[in-house]
């Protein structure tokens, strides 16, 4: 049974009893979405991100998803890529290939992954230009407010620090504005070659959602969401705040466990 948290500006937090529902909660969400985006746009555009989330997604690849999603619909991309070959096993895209790719009827010309045979910095030039692409065909949507694609879905985790997708804290990345995506070569976790979507780009998405689990995260879920004293560090995680668009949390009881005022109502 999923509980709710106390709700601020921080957006919507859907905390579950354990993984086994946080999976079939983080299934349905997304089914929905893609039903929602399929209906009004034609198609439905997601971001991935690596680590646990796509473990998580797993449900997806099951029924009813399997057959009732509509996949030769979806447009896959990653809010952060780690630059390493396909086939190197720190890949995203080896990740949620094998995860989950394989596993669903996406069409194989709508993924659309990383050149893995050039720099960081030239890997990020041509993912912008690829996007930058797709948004003139309208496969990926606009913001009517920056010049920023617009994501139907960004799906973010985040780490004990706080980050999410390769923006990590107190990094000059988190300032960038003018650039879609960006590369970083430093990354505290490894590898350190790294893309990433910037904060522009997160936040004009119409939906987000930051998929977090287990008690390492707590502190970082209390910074990244409760109402703290300006003293408090500030996360990247905390950054995110799309403008229009709508931030769902997934967390389950152990990551929500600091949160500030959270009543369990069963
Ligand atoms: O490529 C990456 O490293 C990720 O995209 C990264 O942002 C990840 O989502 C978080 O580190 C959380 O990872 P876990 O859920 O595995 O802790």
């Amino acid at each position: 049974m999923a509980l709710s948290g106390v709700g601020n500006d921080r957006g919507e937090m859907r905390i579950l009893e354990n993984l086994d529902e946080l999976r079939t909660d983080l299934a349905d969400y997304i089914a929905e979405l893609s039903e929602v985006a399929v209906k009004e746009r034609g198609v439905f555009a997601i971001a991935l991100s690596g680590g646990s989330l796509i473990g998580l997604m797993g449900k997806l690849c099951e029924a009813p998803y399997n057959k009732t999603v509509d996949w030769g619909k979806w447009y896959i991309f990653w809010a952060d890529e780690r630059v390493v070959a396909k086939s190197h096993s720190d890949s995203n895209y080896k990740l949620a290939k094998d995860g989950f790719l394989s596993k669903v009827p996406i069409v194989p010309g709508h993924v659309h992954s990383i050149n893995d045979s050039v720099s960081a910095e030239e890997a990020a030039d041509e993912y912008t230009f690829v996007i930058r692409q797709l948004v003139k065909t309208r496969m990926v949507s606009v913001s009517d407010i920056s010049d920023c694609p617009k994501f139907d879905l960004i799906l973010l985790g985040m780490g004990p620090d706080g980050h999410v997708a390769s923006l990590f804290p107190n990094h000059a990345v988190l300032d960038e504005q003018d650039e879609w995506v960006t590369f970083i070569t430093d990354s505290p976790k490894p590898p350190p070659e790294r893309i990433t979507f910037t904060l522009p780009v997160i936040n004009s998405a119409s939906n987000v959602a930051i998929v977090v689990t287990g008690e390492s995260k707590a502190e970082a879920v209390h910074l990244a969401i409760d109402n703290i004293g300006p003293a408090s560090p500030s996360l990247p995680a905390r950054s995110v705040q799309p403008t229009k668009g709508k931030l769902v949390w997934f967390l389950d009881k152990p990551a929500a466990s600091k949160l500030d005022g959270l009543q369990f109502s069963e």
